[in-house]
């Protein structure tokens, strides 16, 4: 007993790393990531950023606490006021309207990885959800650490992604991250091994799944 987050991130190496090394993020960090390949990813992120959202609010309506209740306010802000309101200008710049987020047809990658977080988050309590949606925001956090850590990465103008870059280092992105991360230590402190193993399933599954958000963008699959 006495689990912490970074525990999960352990029990799941191998897929952990796959996620925040994946290829799509490499070719961010260099900055040579075909543009078309990033364009629909932007697009089926826009869709991913919306069910994110339902699912932080289902983290609000499942919250026993102020303190609960305040973390998932958290966690939809990140995605509401920050990622969302910053995406849709982004997405523009890339050349794809307000009009065009509006009409595209889900991928099935967006599909699978939203639906499971949204499931897991019914059928569980809230720290089954929050260990759903912890590959996102902790996921994305880390990787703009790993980003900058690494000696091939390349910023300013001389990399198109970025202001993509900067947004998931910026201190409020940070501050969100590190909020999930205390919020998920002290509620794993006191799980049973039998519970831990429970969560790890959830936390495997989900960075299995953004995994293939990111093969997804790659493949442009639908
Ligand atoms: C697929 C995916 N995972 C995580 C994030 C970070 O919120 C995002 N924007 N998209």
């Amino acid at each position: 007993m006495g689990y912490r987050f970074s525990d999960l991130t352990a029990a799941c190496q191998d897929d952990w790393r796959a996620h925040i090394e994946h290829d799509f993020v490499r070719g961010l960090a260099e900055g040579t990531l075909e543009e078309g390949a990033f364009r629909h990813y932007l697009k089926q992120d826009y869709l991913f950023l919306i069910h994110f959202a339902r699912a932080y609010a289902l983290a609000a309506y499942k919250s026993r606490t102020l303190d609960d209740l305040r973390q998932a306010h958290e966690g939809l802000k990140a995605i509401v006021d920050l990622e969302l309101g910053l995406h849709v200008g982004y997405c523009r710049d890339w050349g794809i309207s307000e009009a065009d987020l509006a009409e595209l047809p889900e991928a099935r990658a967006t599909m699978a990885y939203t639906r499971y977080v949204l499931d897991t988050g019914n059928r569980g309590d809230l720290l089954d959800l929050h260990v759903a949606l912890a590959p996102c925001l902790v996921g994305y956090g880390e990787i703009a650490d790993w980003i900058n850590a690494r000696p091939g990465t390349v910023r300013g103008d001389a990399n198109p992604f970025e202001a993509w870059i900067a947004m998931y280092e910026s201190e409020e992105f940070q501050a969100a991250r590190r909020a999930e991360e205390a919020w998920l230590d002290a509620r794993l402190k006191d799980v049973t091994p039998a519970r831990f193993a429970e969560l790890t399933q959830v936390f495997r599954d989900a960075t299995r799944l953004e995994i293939d958000f990111w093969q997804m963008g790659l493949d442009r699959a639908d």
